[in-house]
């Protein structure tokens, strides 16, 4: 097909339309279909510049609002908006017609408003690394990759980061399905005024990596987090009986490990592939296929509704029988759902404690205030840790 004709297409979605001439030779048409799609991203690109420029006429609304009503509110704009981010991906899930998979393509959304945000204002991150572990991945699925992600050596960095405004936000694991629920994170609201601002969740699962220069035939090492190894324990009962198992303190670090070793191999995620630049010669090697865990994204602000959030609060309880009992009532009698609830010690009183519950909605619904509300008289304190949008993706 000449350069003319296949100008005078304008309909890229139908290109066979203008293309099974019985003449036709399969290269023909291929030039022709790679025609229509040079022309579907010439649109694209106009189109993501158009939402970029967008994005930042509303970063300018932003300043000008906050220069308007002075220092004495927020100092700072707030750029991040994960209601908003919430209800966008939301809409393109909803709209999608494929045949991309709604996720897939809601993650292509969570790129392009990723790279929108960095052209508002950059973003620093910090996330409980080293860079390659799970919690890595979690912080670059909920910001995307045009986010500036910071490793912490411990939660309790990721938290001392965020309150001194180093990093913007924190990314922090809470729950794992098969593990339970991770004790430094919820103890580190408790010295914290920090807020839950959002959550993730990511189905974790294993790969069995080698460098390029591994000798496949000779392991004599297998390196990943206790956890990690615990996991995939059938898997490799089966398939590396007899290779030593070294526990380490990350995947990232497993991974990382193998630059310098010719008889190693380490089990971590995608990202640790990716960052390491390691060859994936198994994939999803976990034995429980539906494990998940759940990060939270900490940060300074209070997040408006999105129309589906969660709310968590932390509550001391008065050292009595029943105490949780009575603490439960105003949440079934508002008719608010608790989606799970955890007690830890309230450290330094011996045998206090306090719980931490999620439930469904906002801070703002009337049921949800007016379940917490009653729930005071009931207890010595009662904290609103951060009403947010449920994870979307
Ligand atoms: O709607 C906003 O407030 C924006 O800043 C735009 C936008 C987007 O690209 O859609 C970018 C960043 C925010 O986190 C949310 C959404």
């Amino acid at each position: 097909m000449s350069e003319q004709s296949s100008k005078q297409n304008t309909n890229h979605l139908n290109p066979t339309a203008a293309s099974t001439s019985d003449t036709a030779t399969d290269q023909e048409f291929l030039n022709q279909l790679r025609h229509s799609i040079d022309a579907v991203d010439t649109e694209i690109h106009t189109l993501i510049n158009d939402r970029a420029k967008l994005a930042q006429q509303v970063a300018t609304v932003k300043k000008e609002h906050v220069a308007k009503i002075g220092v004495a509110a927020e100092q700072n704009p707030i750029f991040y908006r994960p209601e908003r981010e919430a209800q966008v991906l939301k809409a393109v899930m909803e709209r999608n017609t494929g045949p991309i998979a709604d996720e897939k393509m809601a993650r292509l959304f969570r790129e392009i408003m990723s790279v929108c945000l960095d052209l508002e204002a950059p973003q620093r991150i910090a996330f409980l690394g080293p860079v390659g572990t799970f919690t890595h991945a979690a912080a670059l699925k909920h910001f995307g990759k045009a986010a500036n992600t910071v490793p912490m050596t411990t939660i309790t960095d990721v938290f001392r980061e965020v309150e001194a405004g180093t990093a913007m936000y924190g990314v922090v694991p809470v729950e794992n399905s098969s593990e339970g629920v991770v004790n430094h994170t919820l103890d580190g609201f408790l010295s914290s005024t920090l807020k839950i601002i959002g959550e993730v969740e990511l189905p974790i699962h294993q790969n069995f990596l080698v460098a390029e220069h591994t000798k496949v035939d000779s392991l004599s090492r297998i390196y990943s987090h206790q956890q990690s190894l615990a996991q995939c324990r059938h898997w490799l009962d089966v398939n590396f009986p007899n290779v030593e198992r070294v526990a380490v303190s990350s995947n990232g670090e497993a991974a990382r490990r193998l630059k310098n070793e010719w008889h190693s191999a380490a089990i971590a995620g995608d990202v640790a592939a990716a960052e390491y630049d390691l060859h994936k010669l198994y994939s999803n090697i976990e034995d429980n296929p539906s494990n998940t865990t759940r990060f939270l994204i900490v940060g300074h602000e209070a997040i408006a509704p999105s129309g589906q959030d969660k709310t968590s609060i932390v509550v001391s309880a008065h050292d009595k029988a029943g105490a949780l009992i009575e603490i439960l009532k105003p949440l079934s009698y508002h008719g608010v759902s608790m989606t799970s609830i955890e007690t830890r010690p309230e450290r330094p009183n011996k045998w206090a404690y306090v719980f931490f519950i999620d439930m469904n909605g906002h801070i703002q619904d009337v049921n949800v205030s007016a379940a917490i509300d009653d729930i005071r008289p009931l207890v010595k304190d009662v904290r609103v840790l951060g009403s947010y949008p449920k994870a979307v993706l």
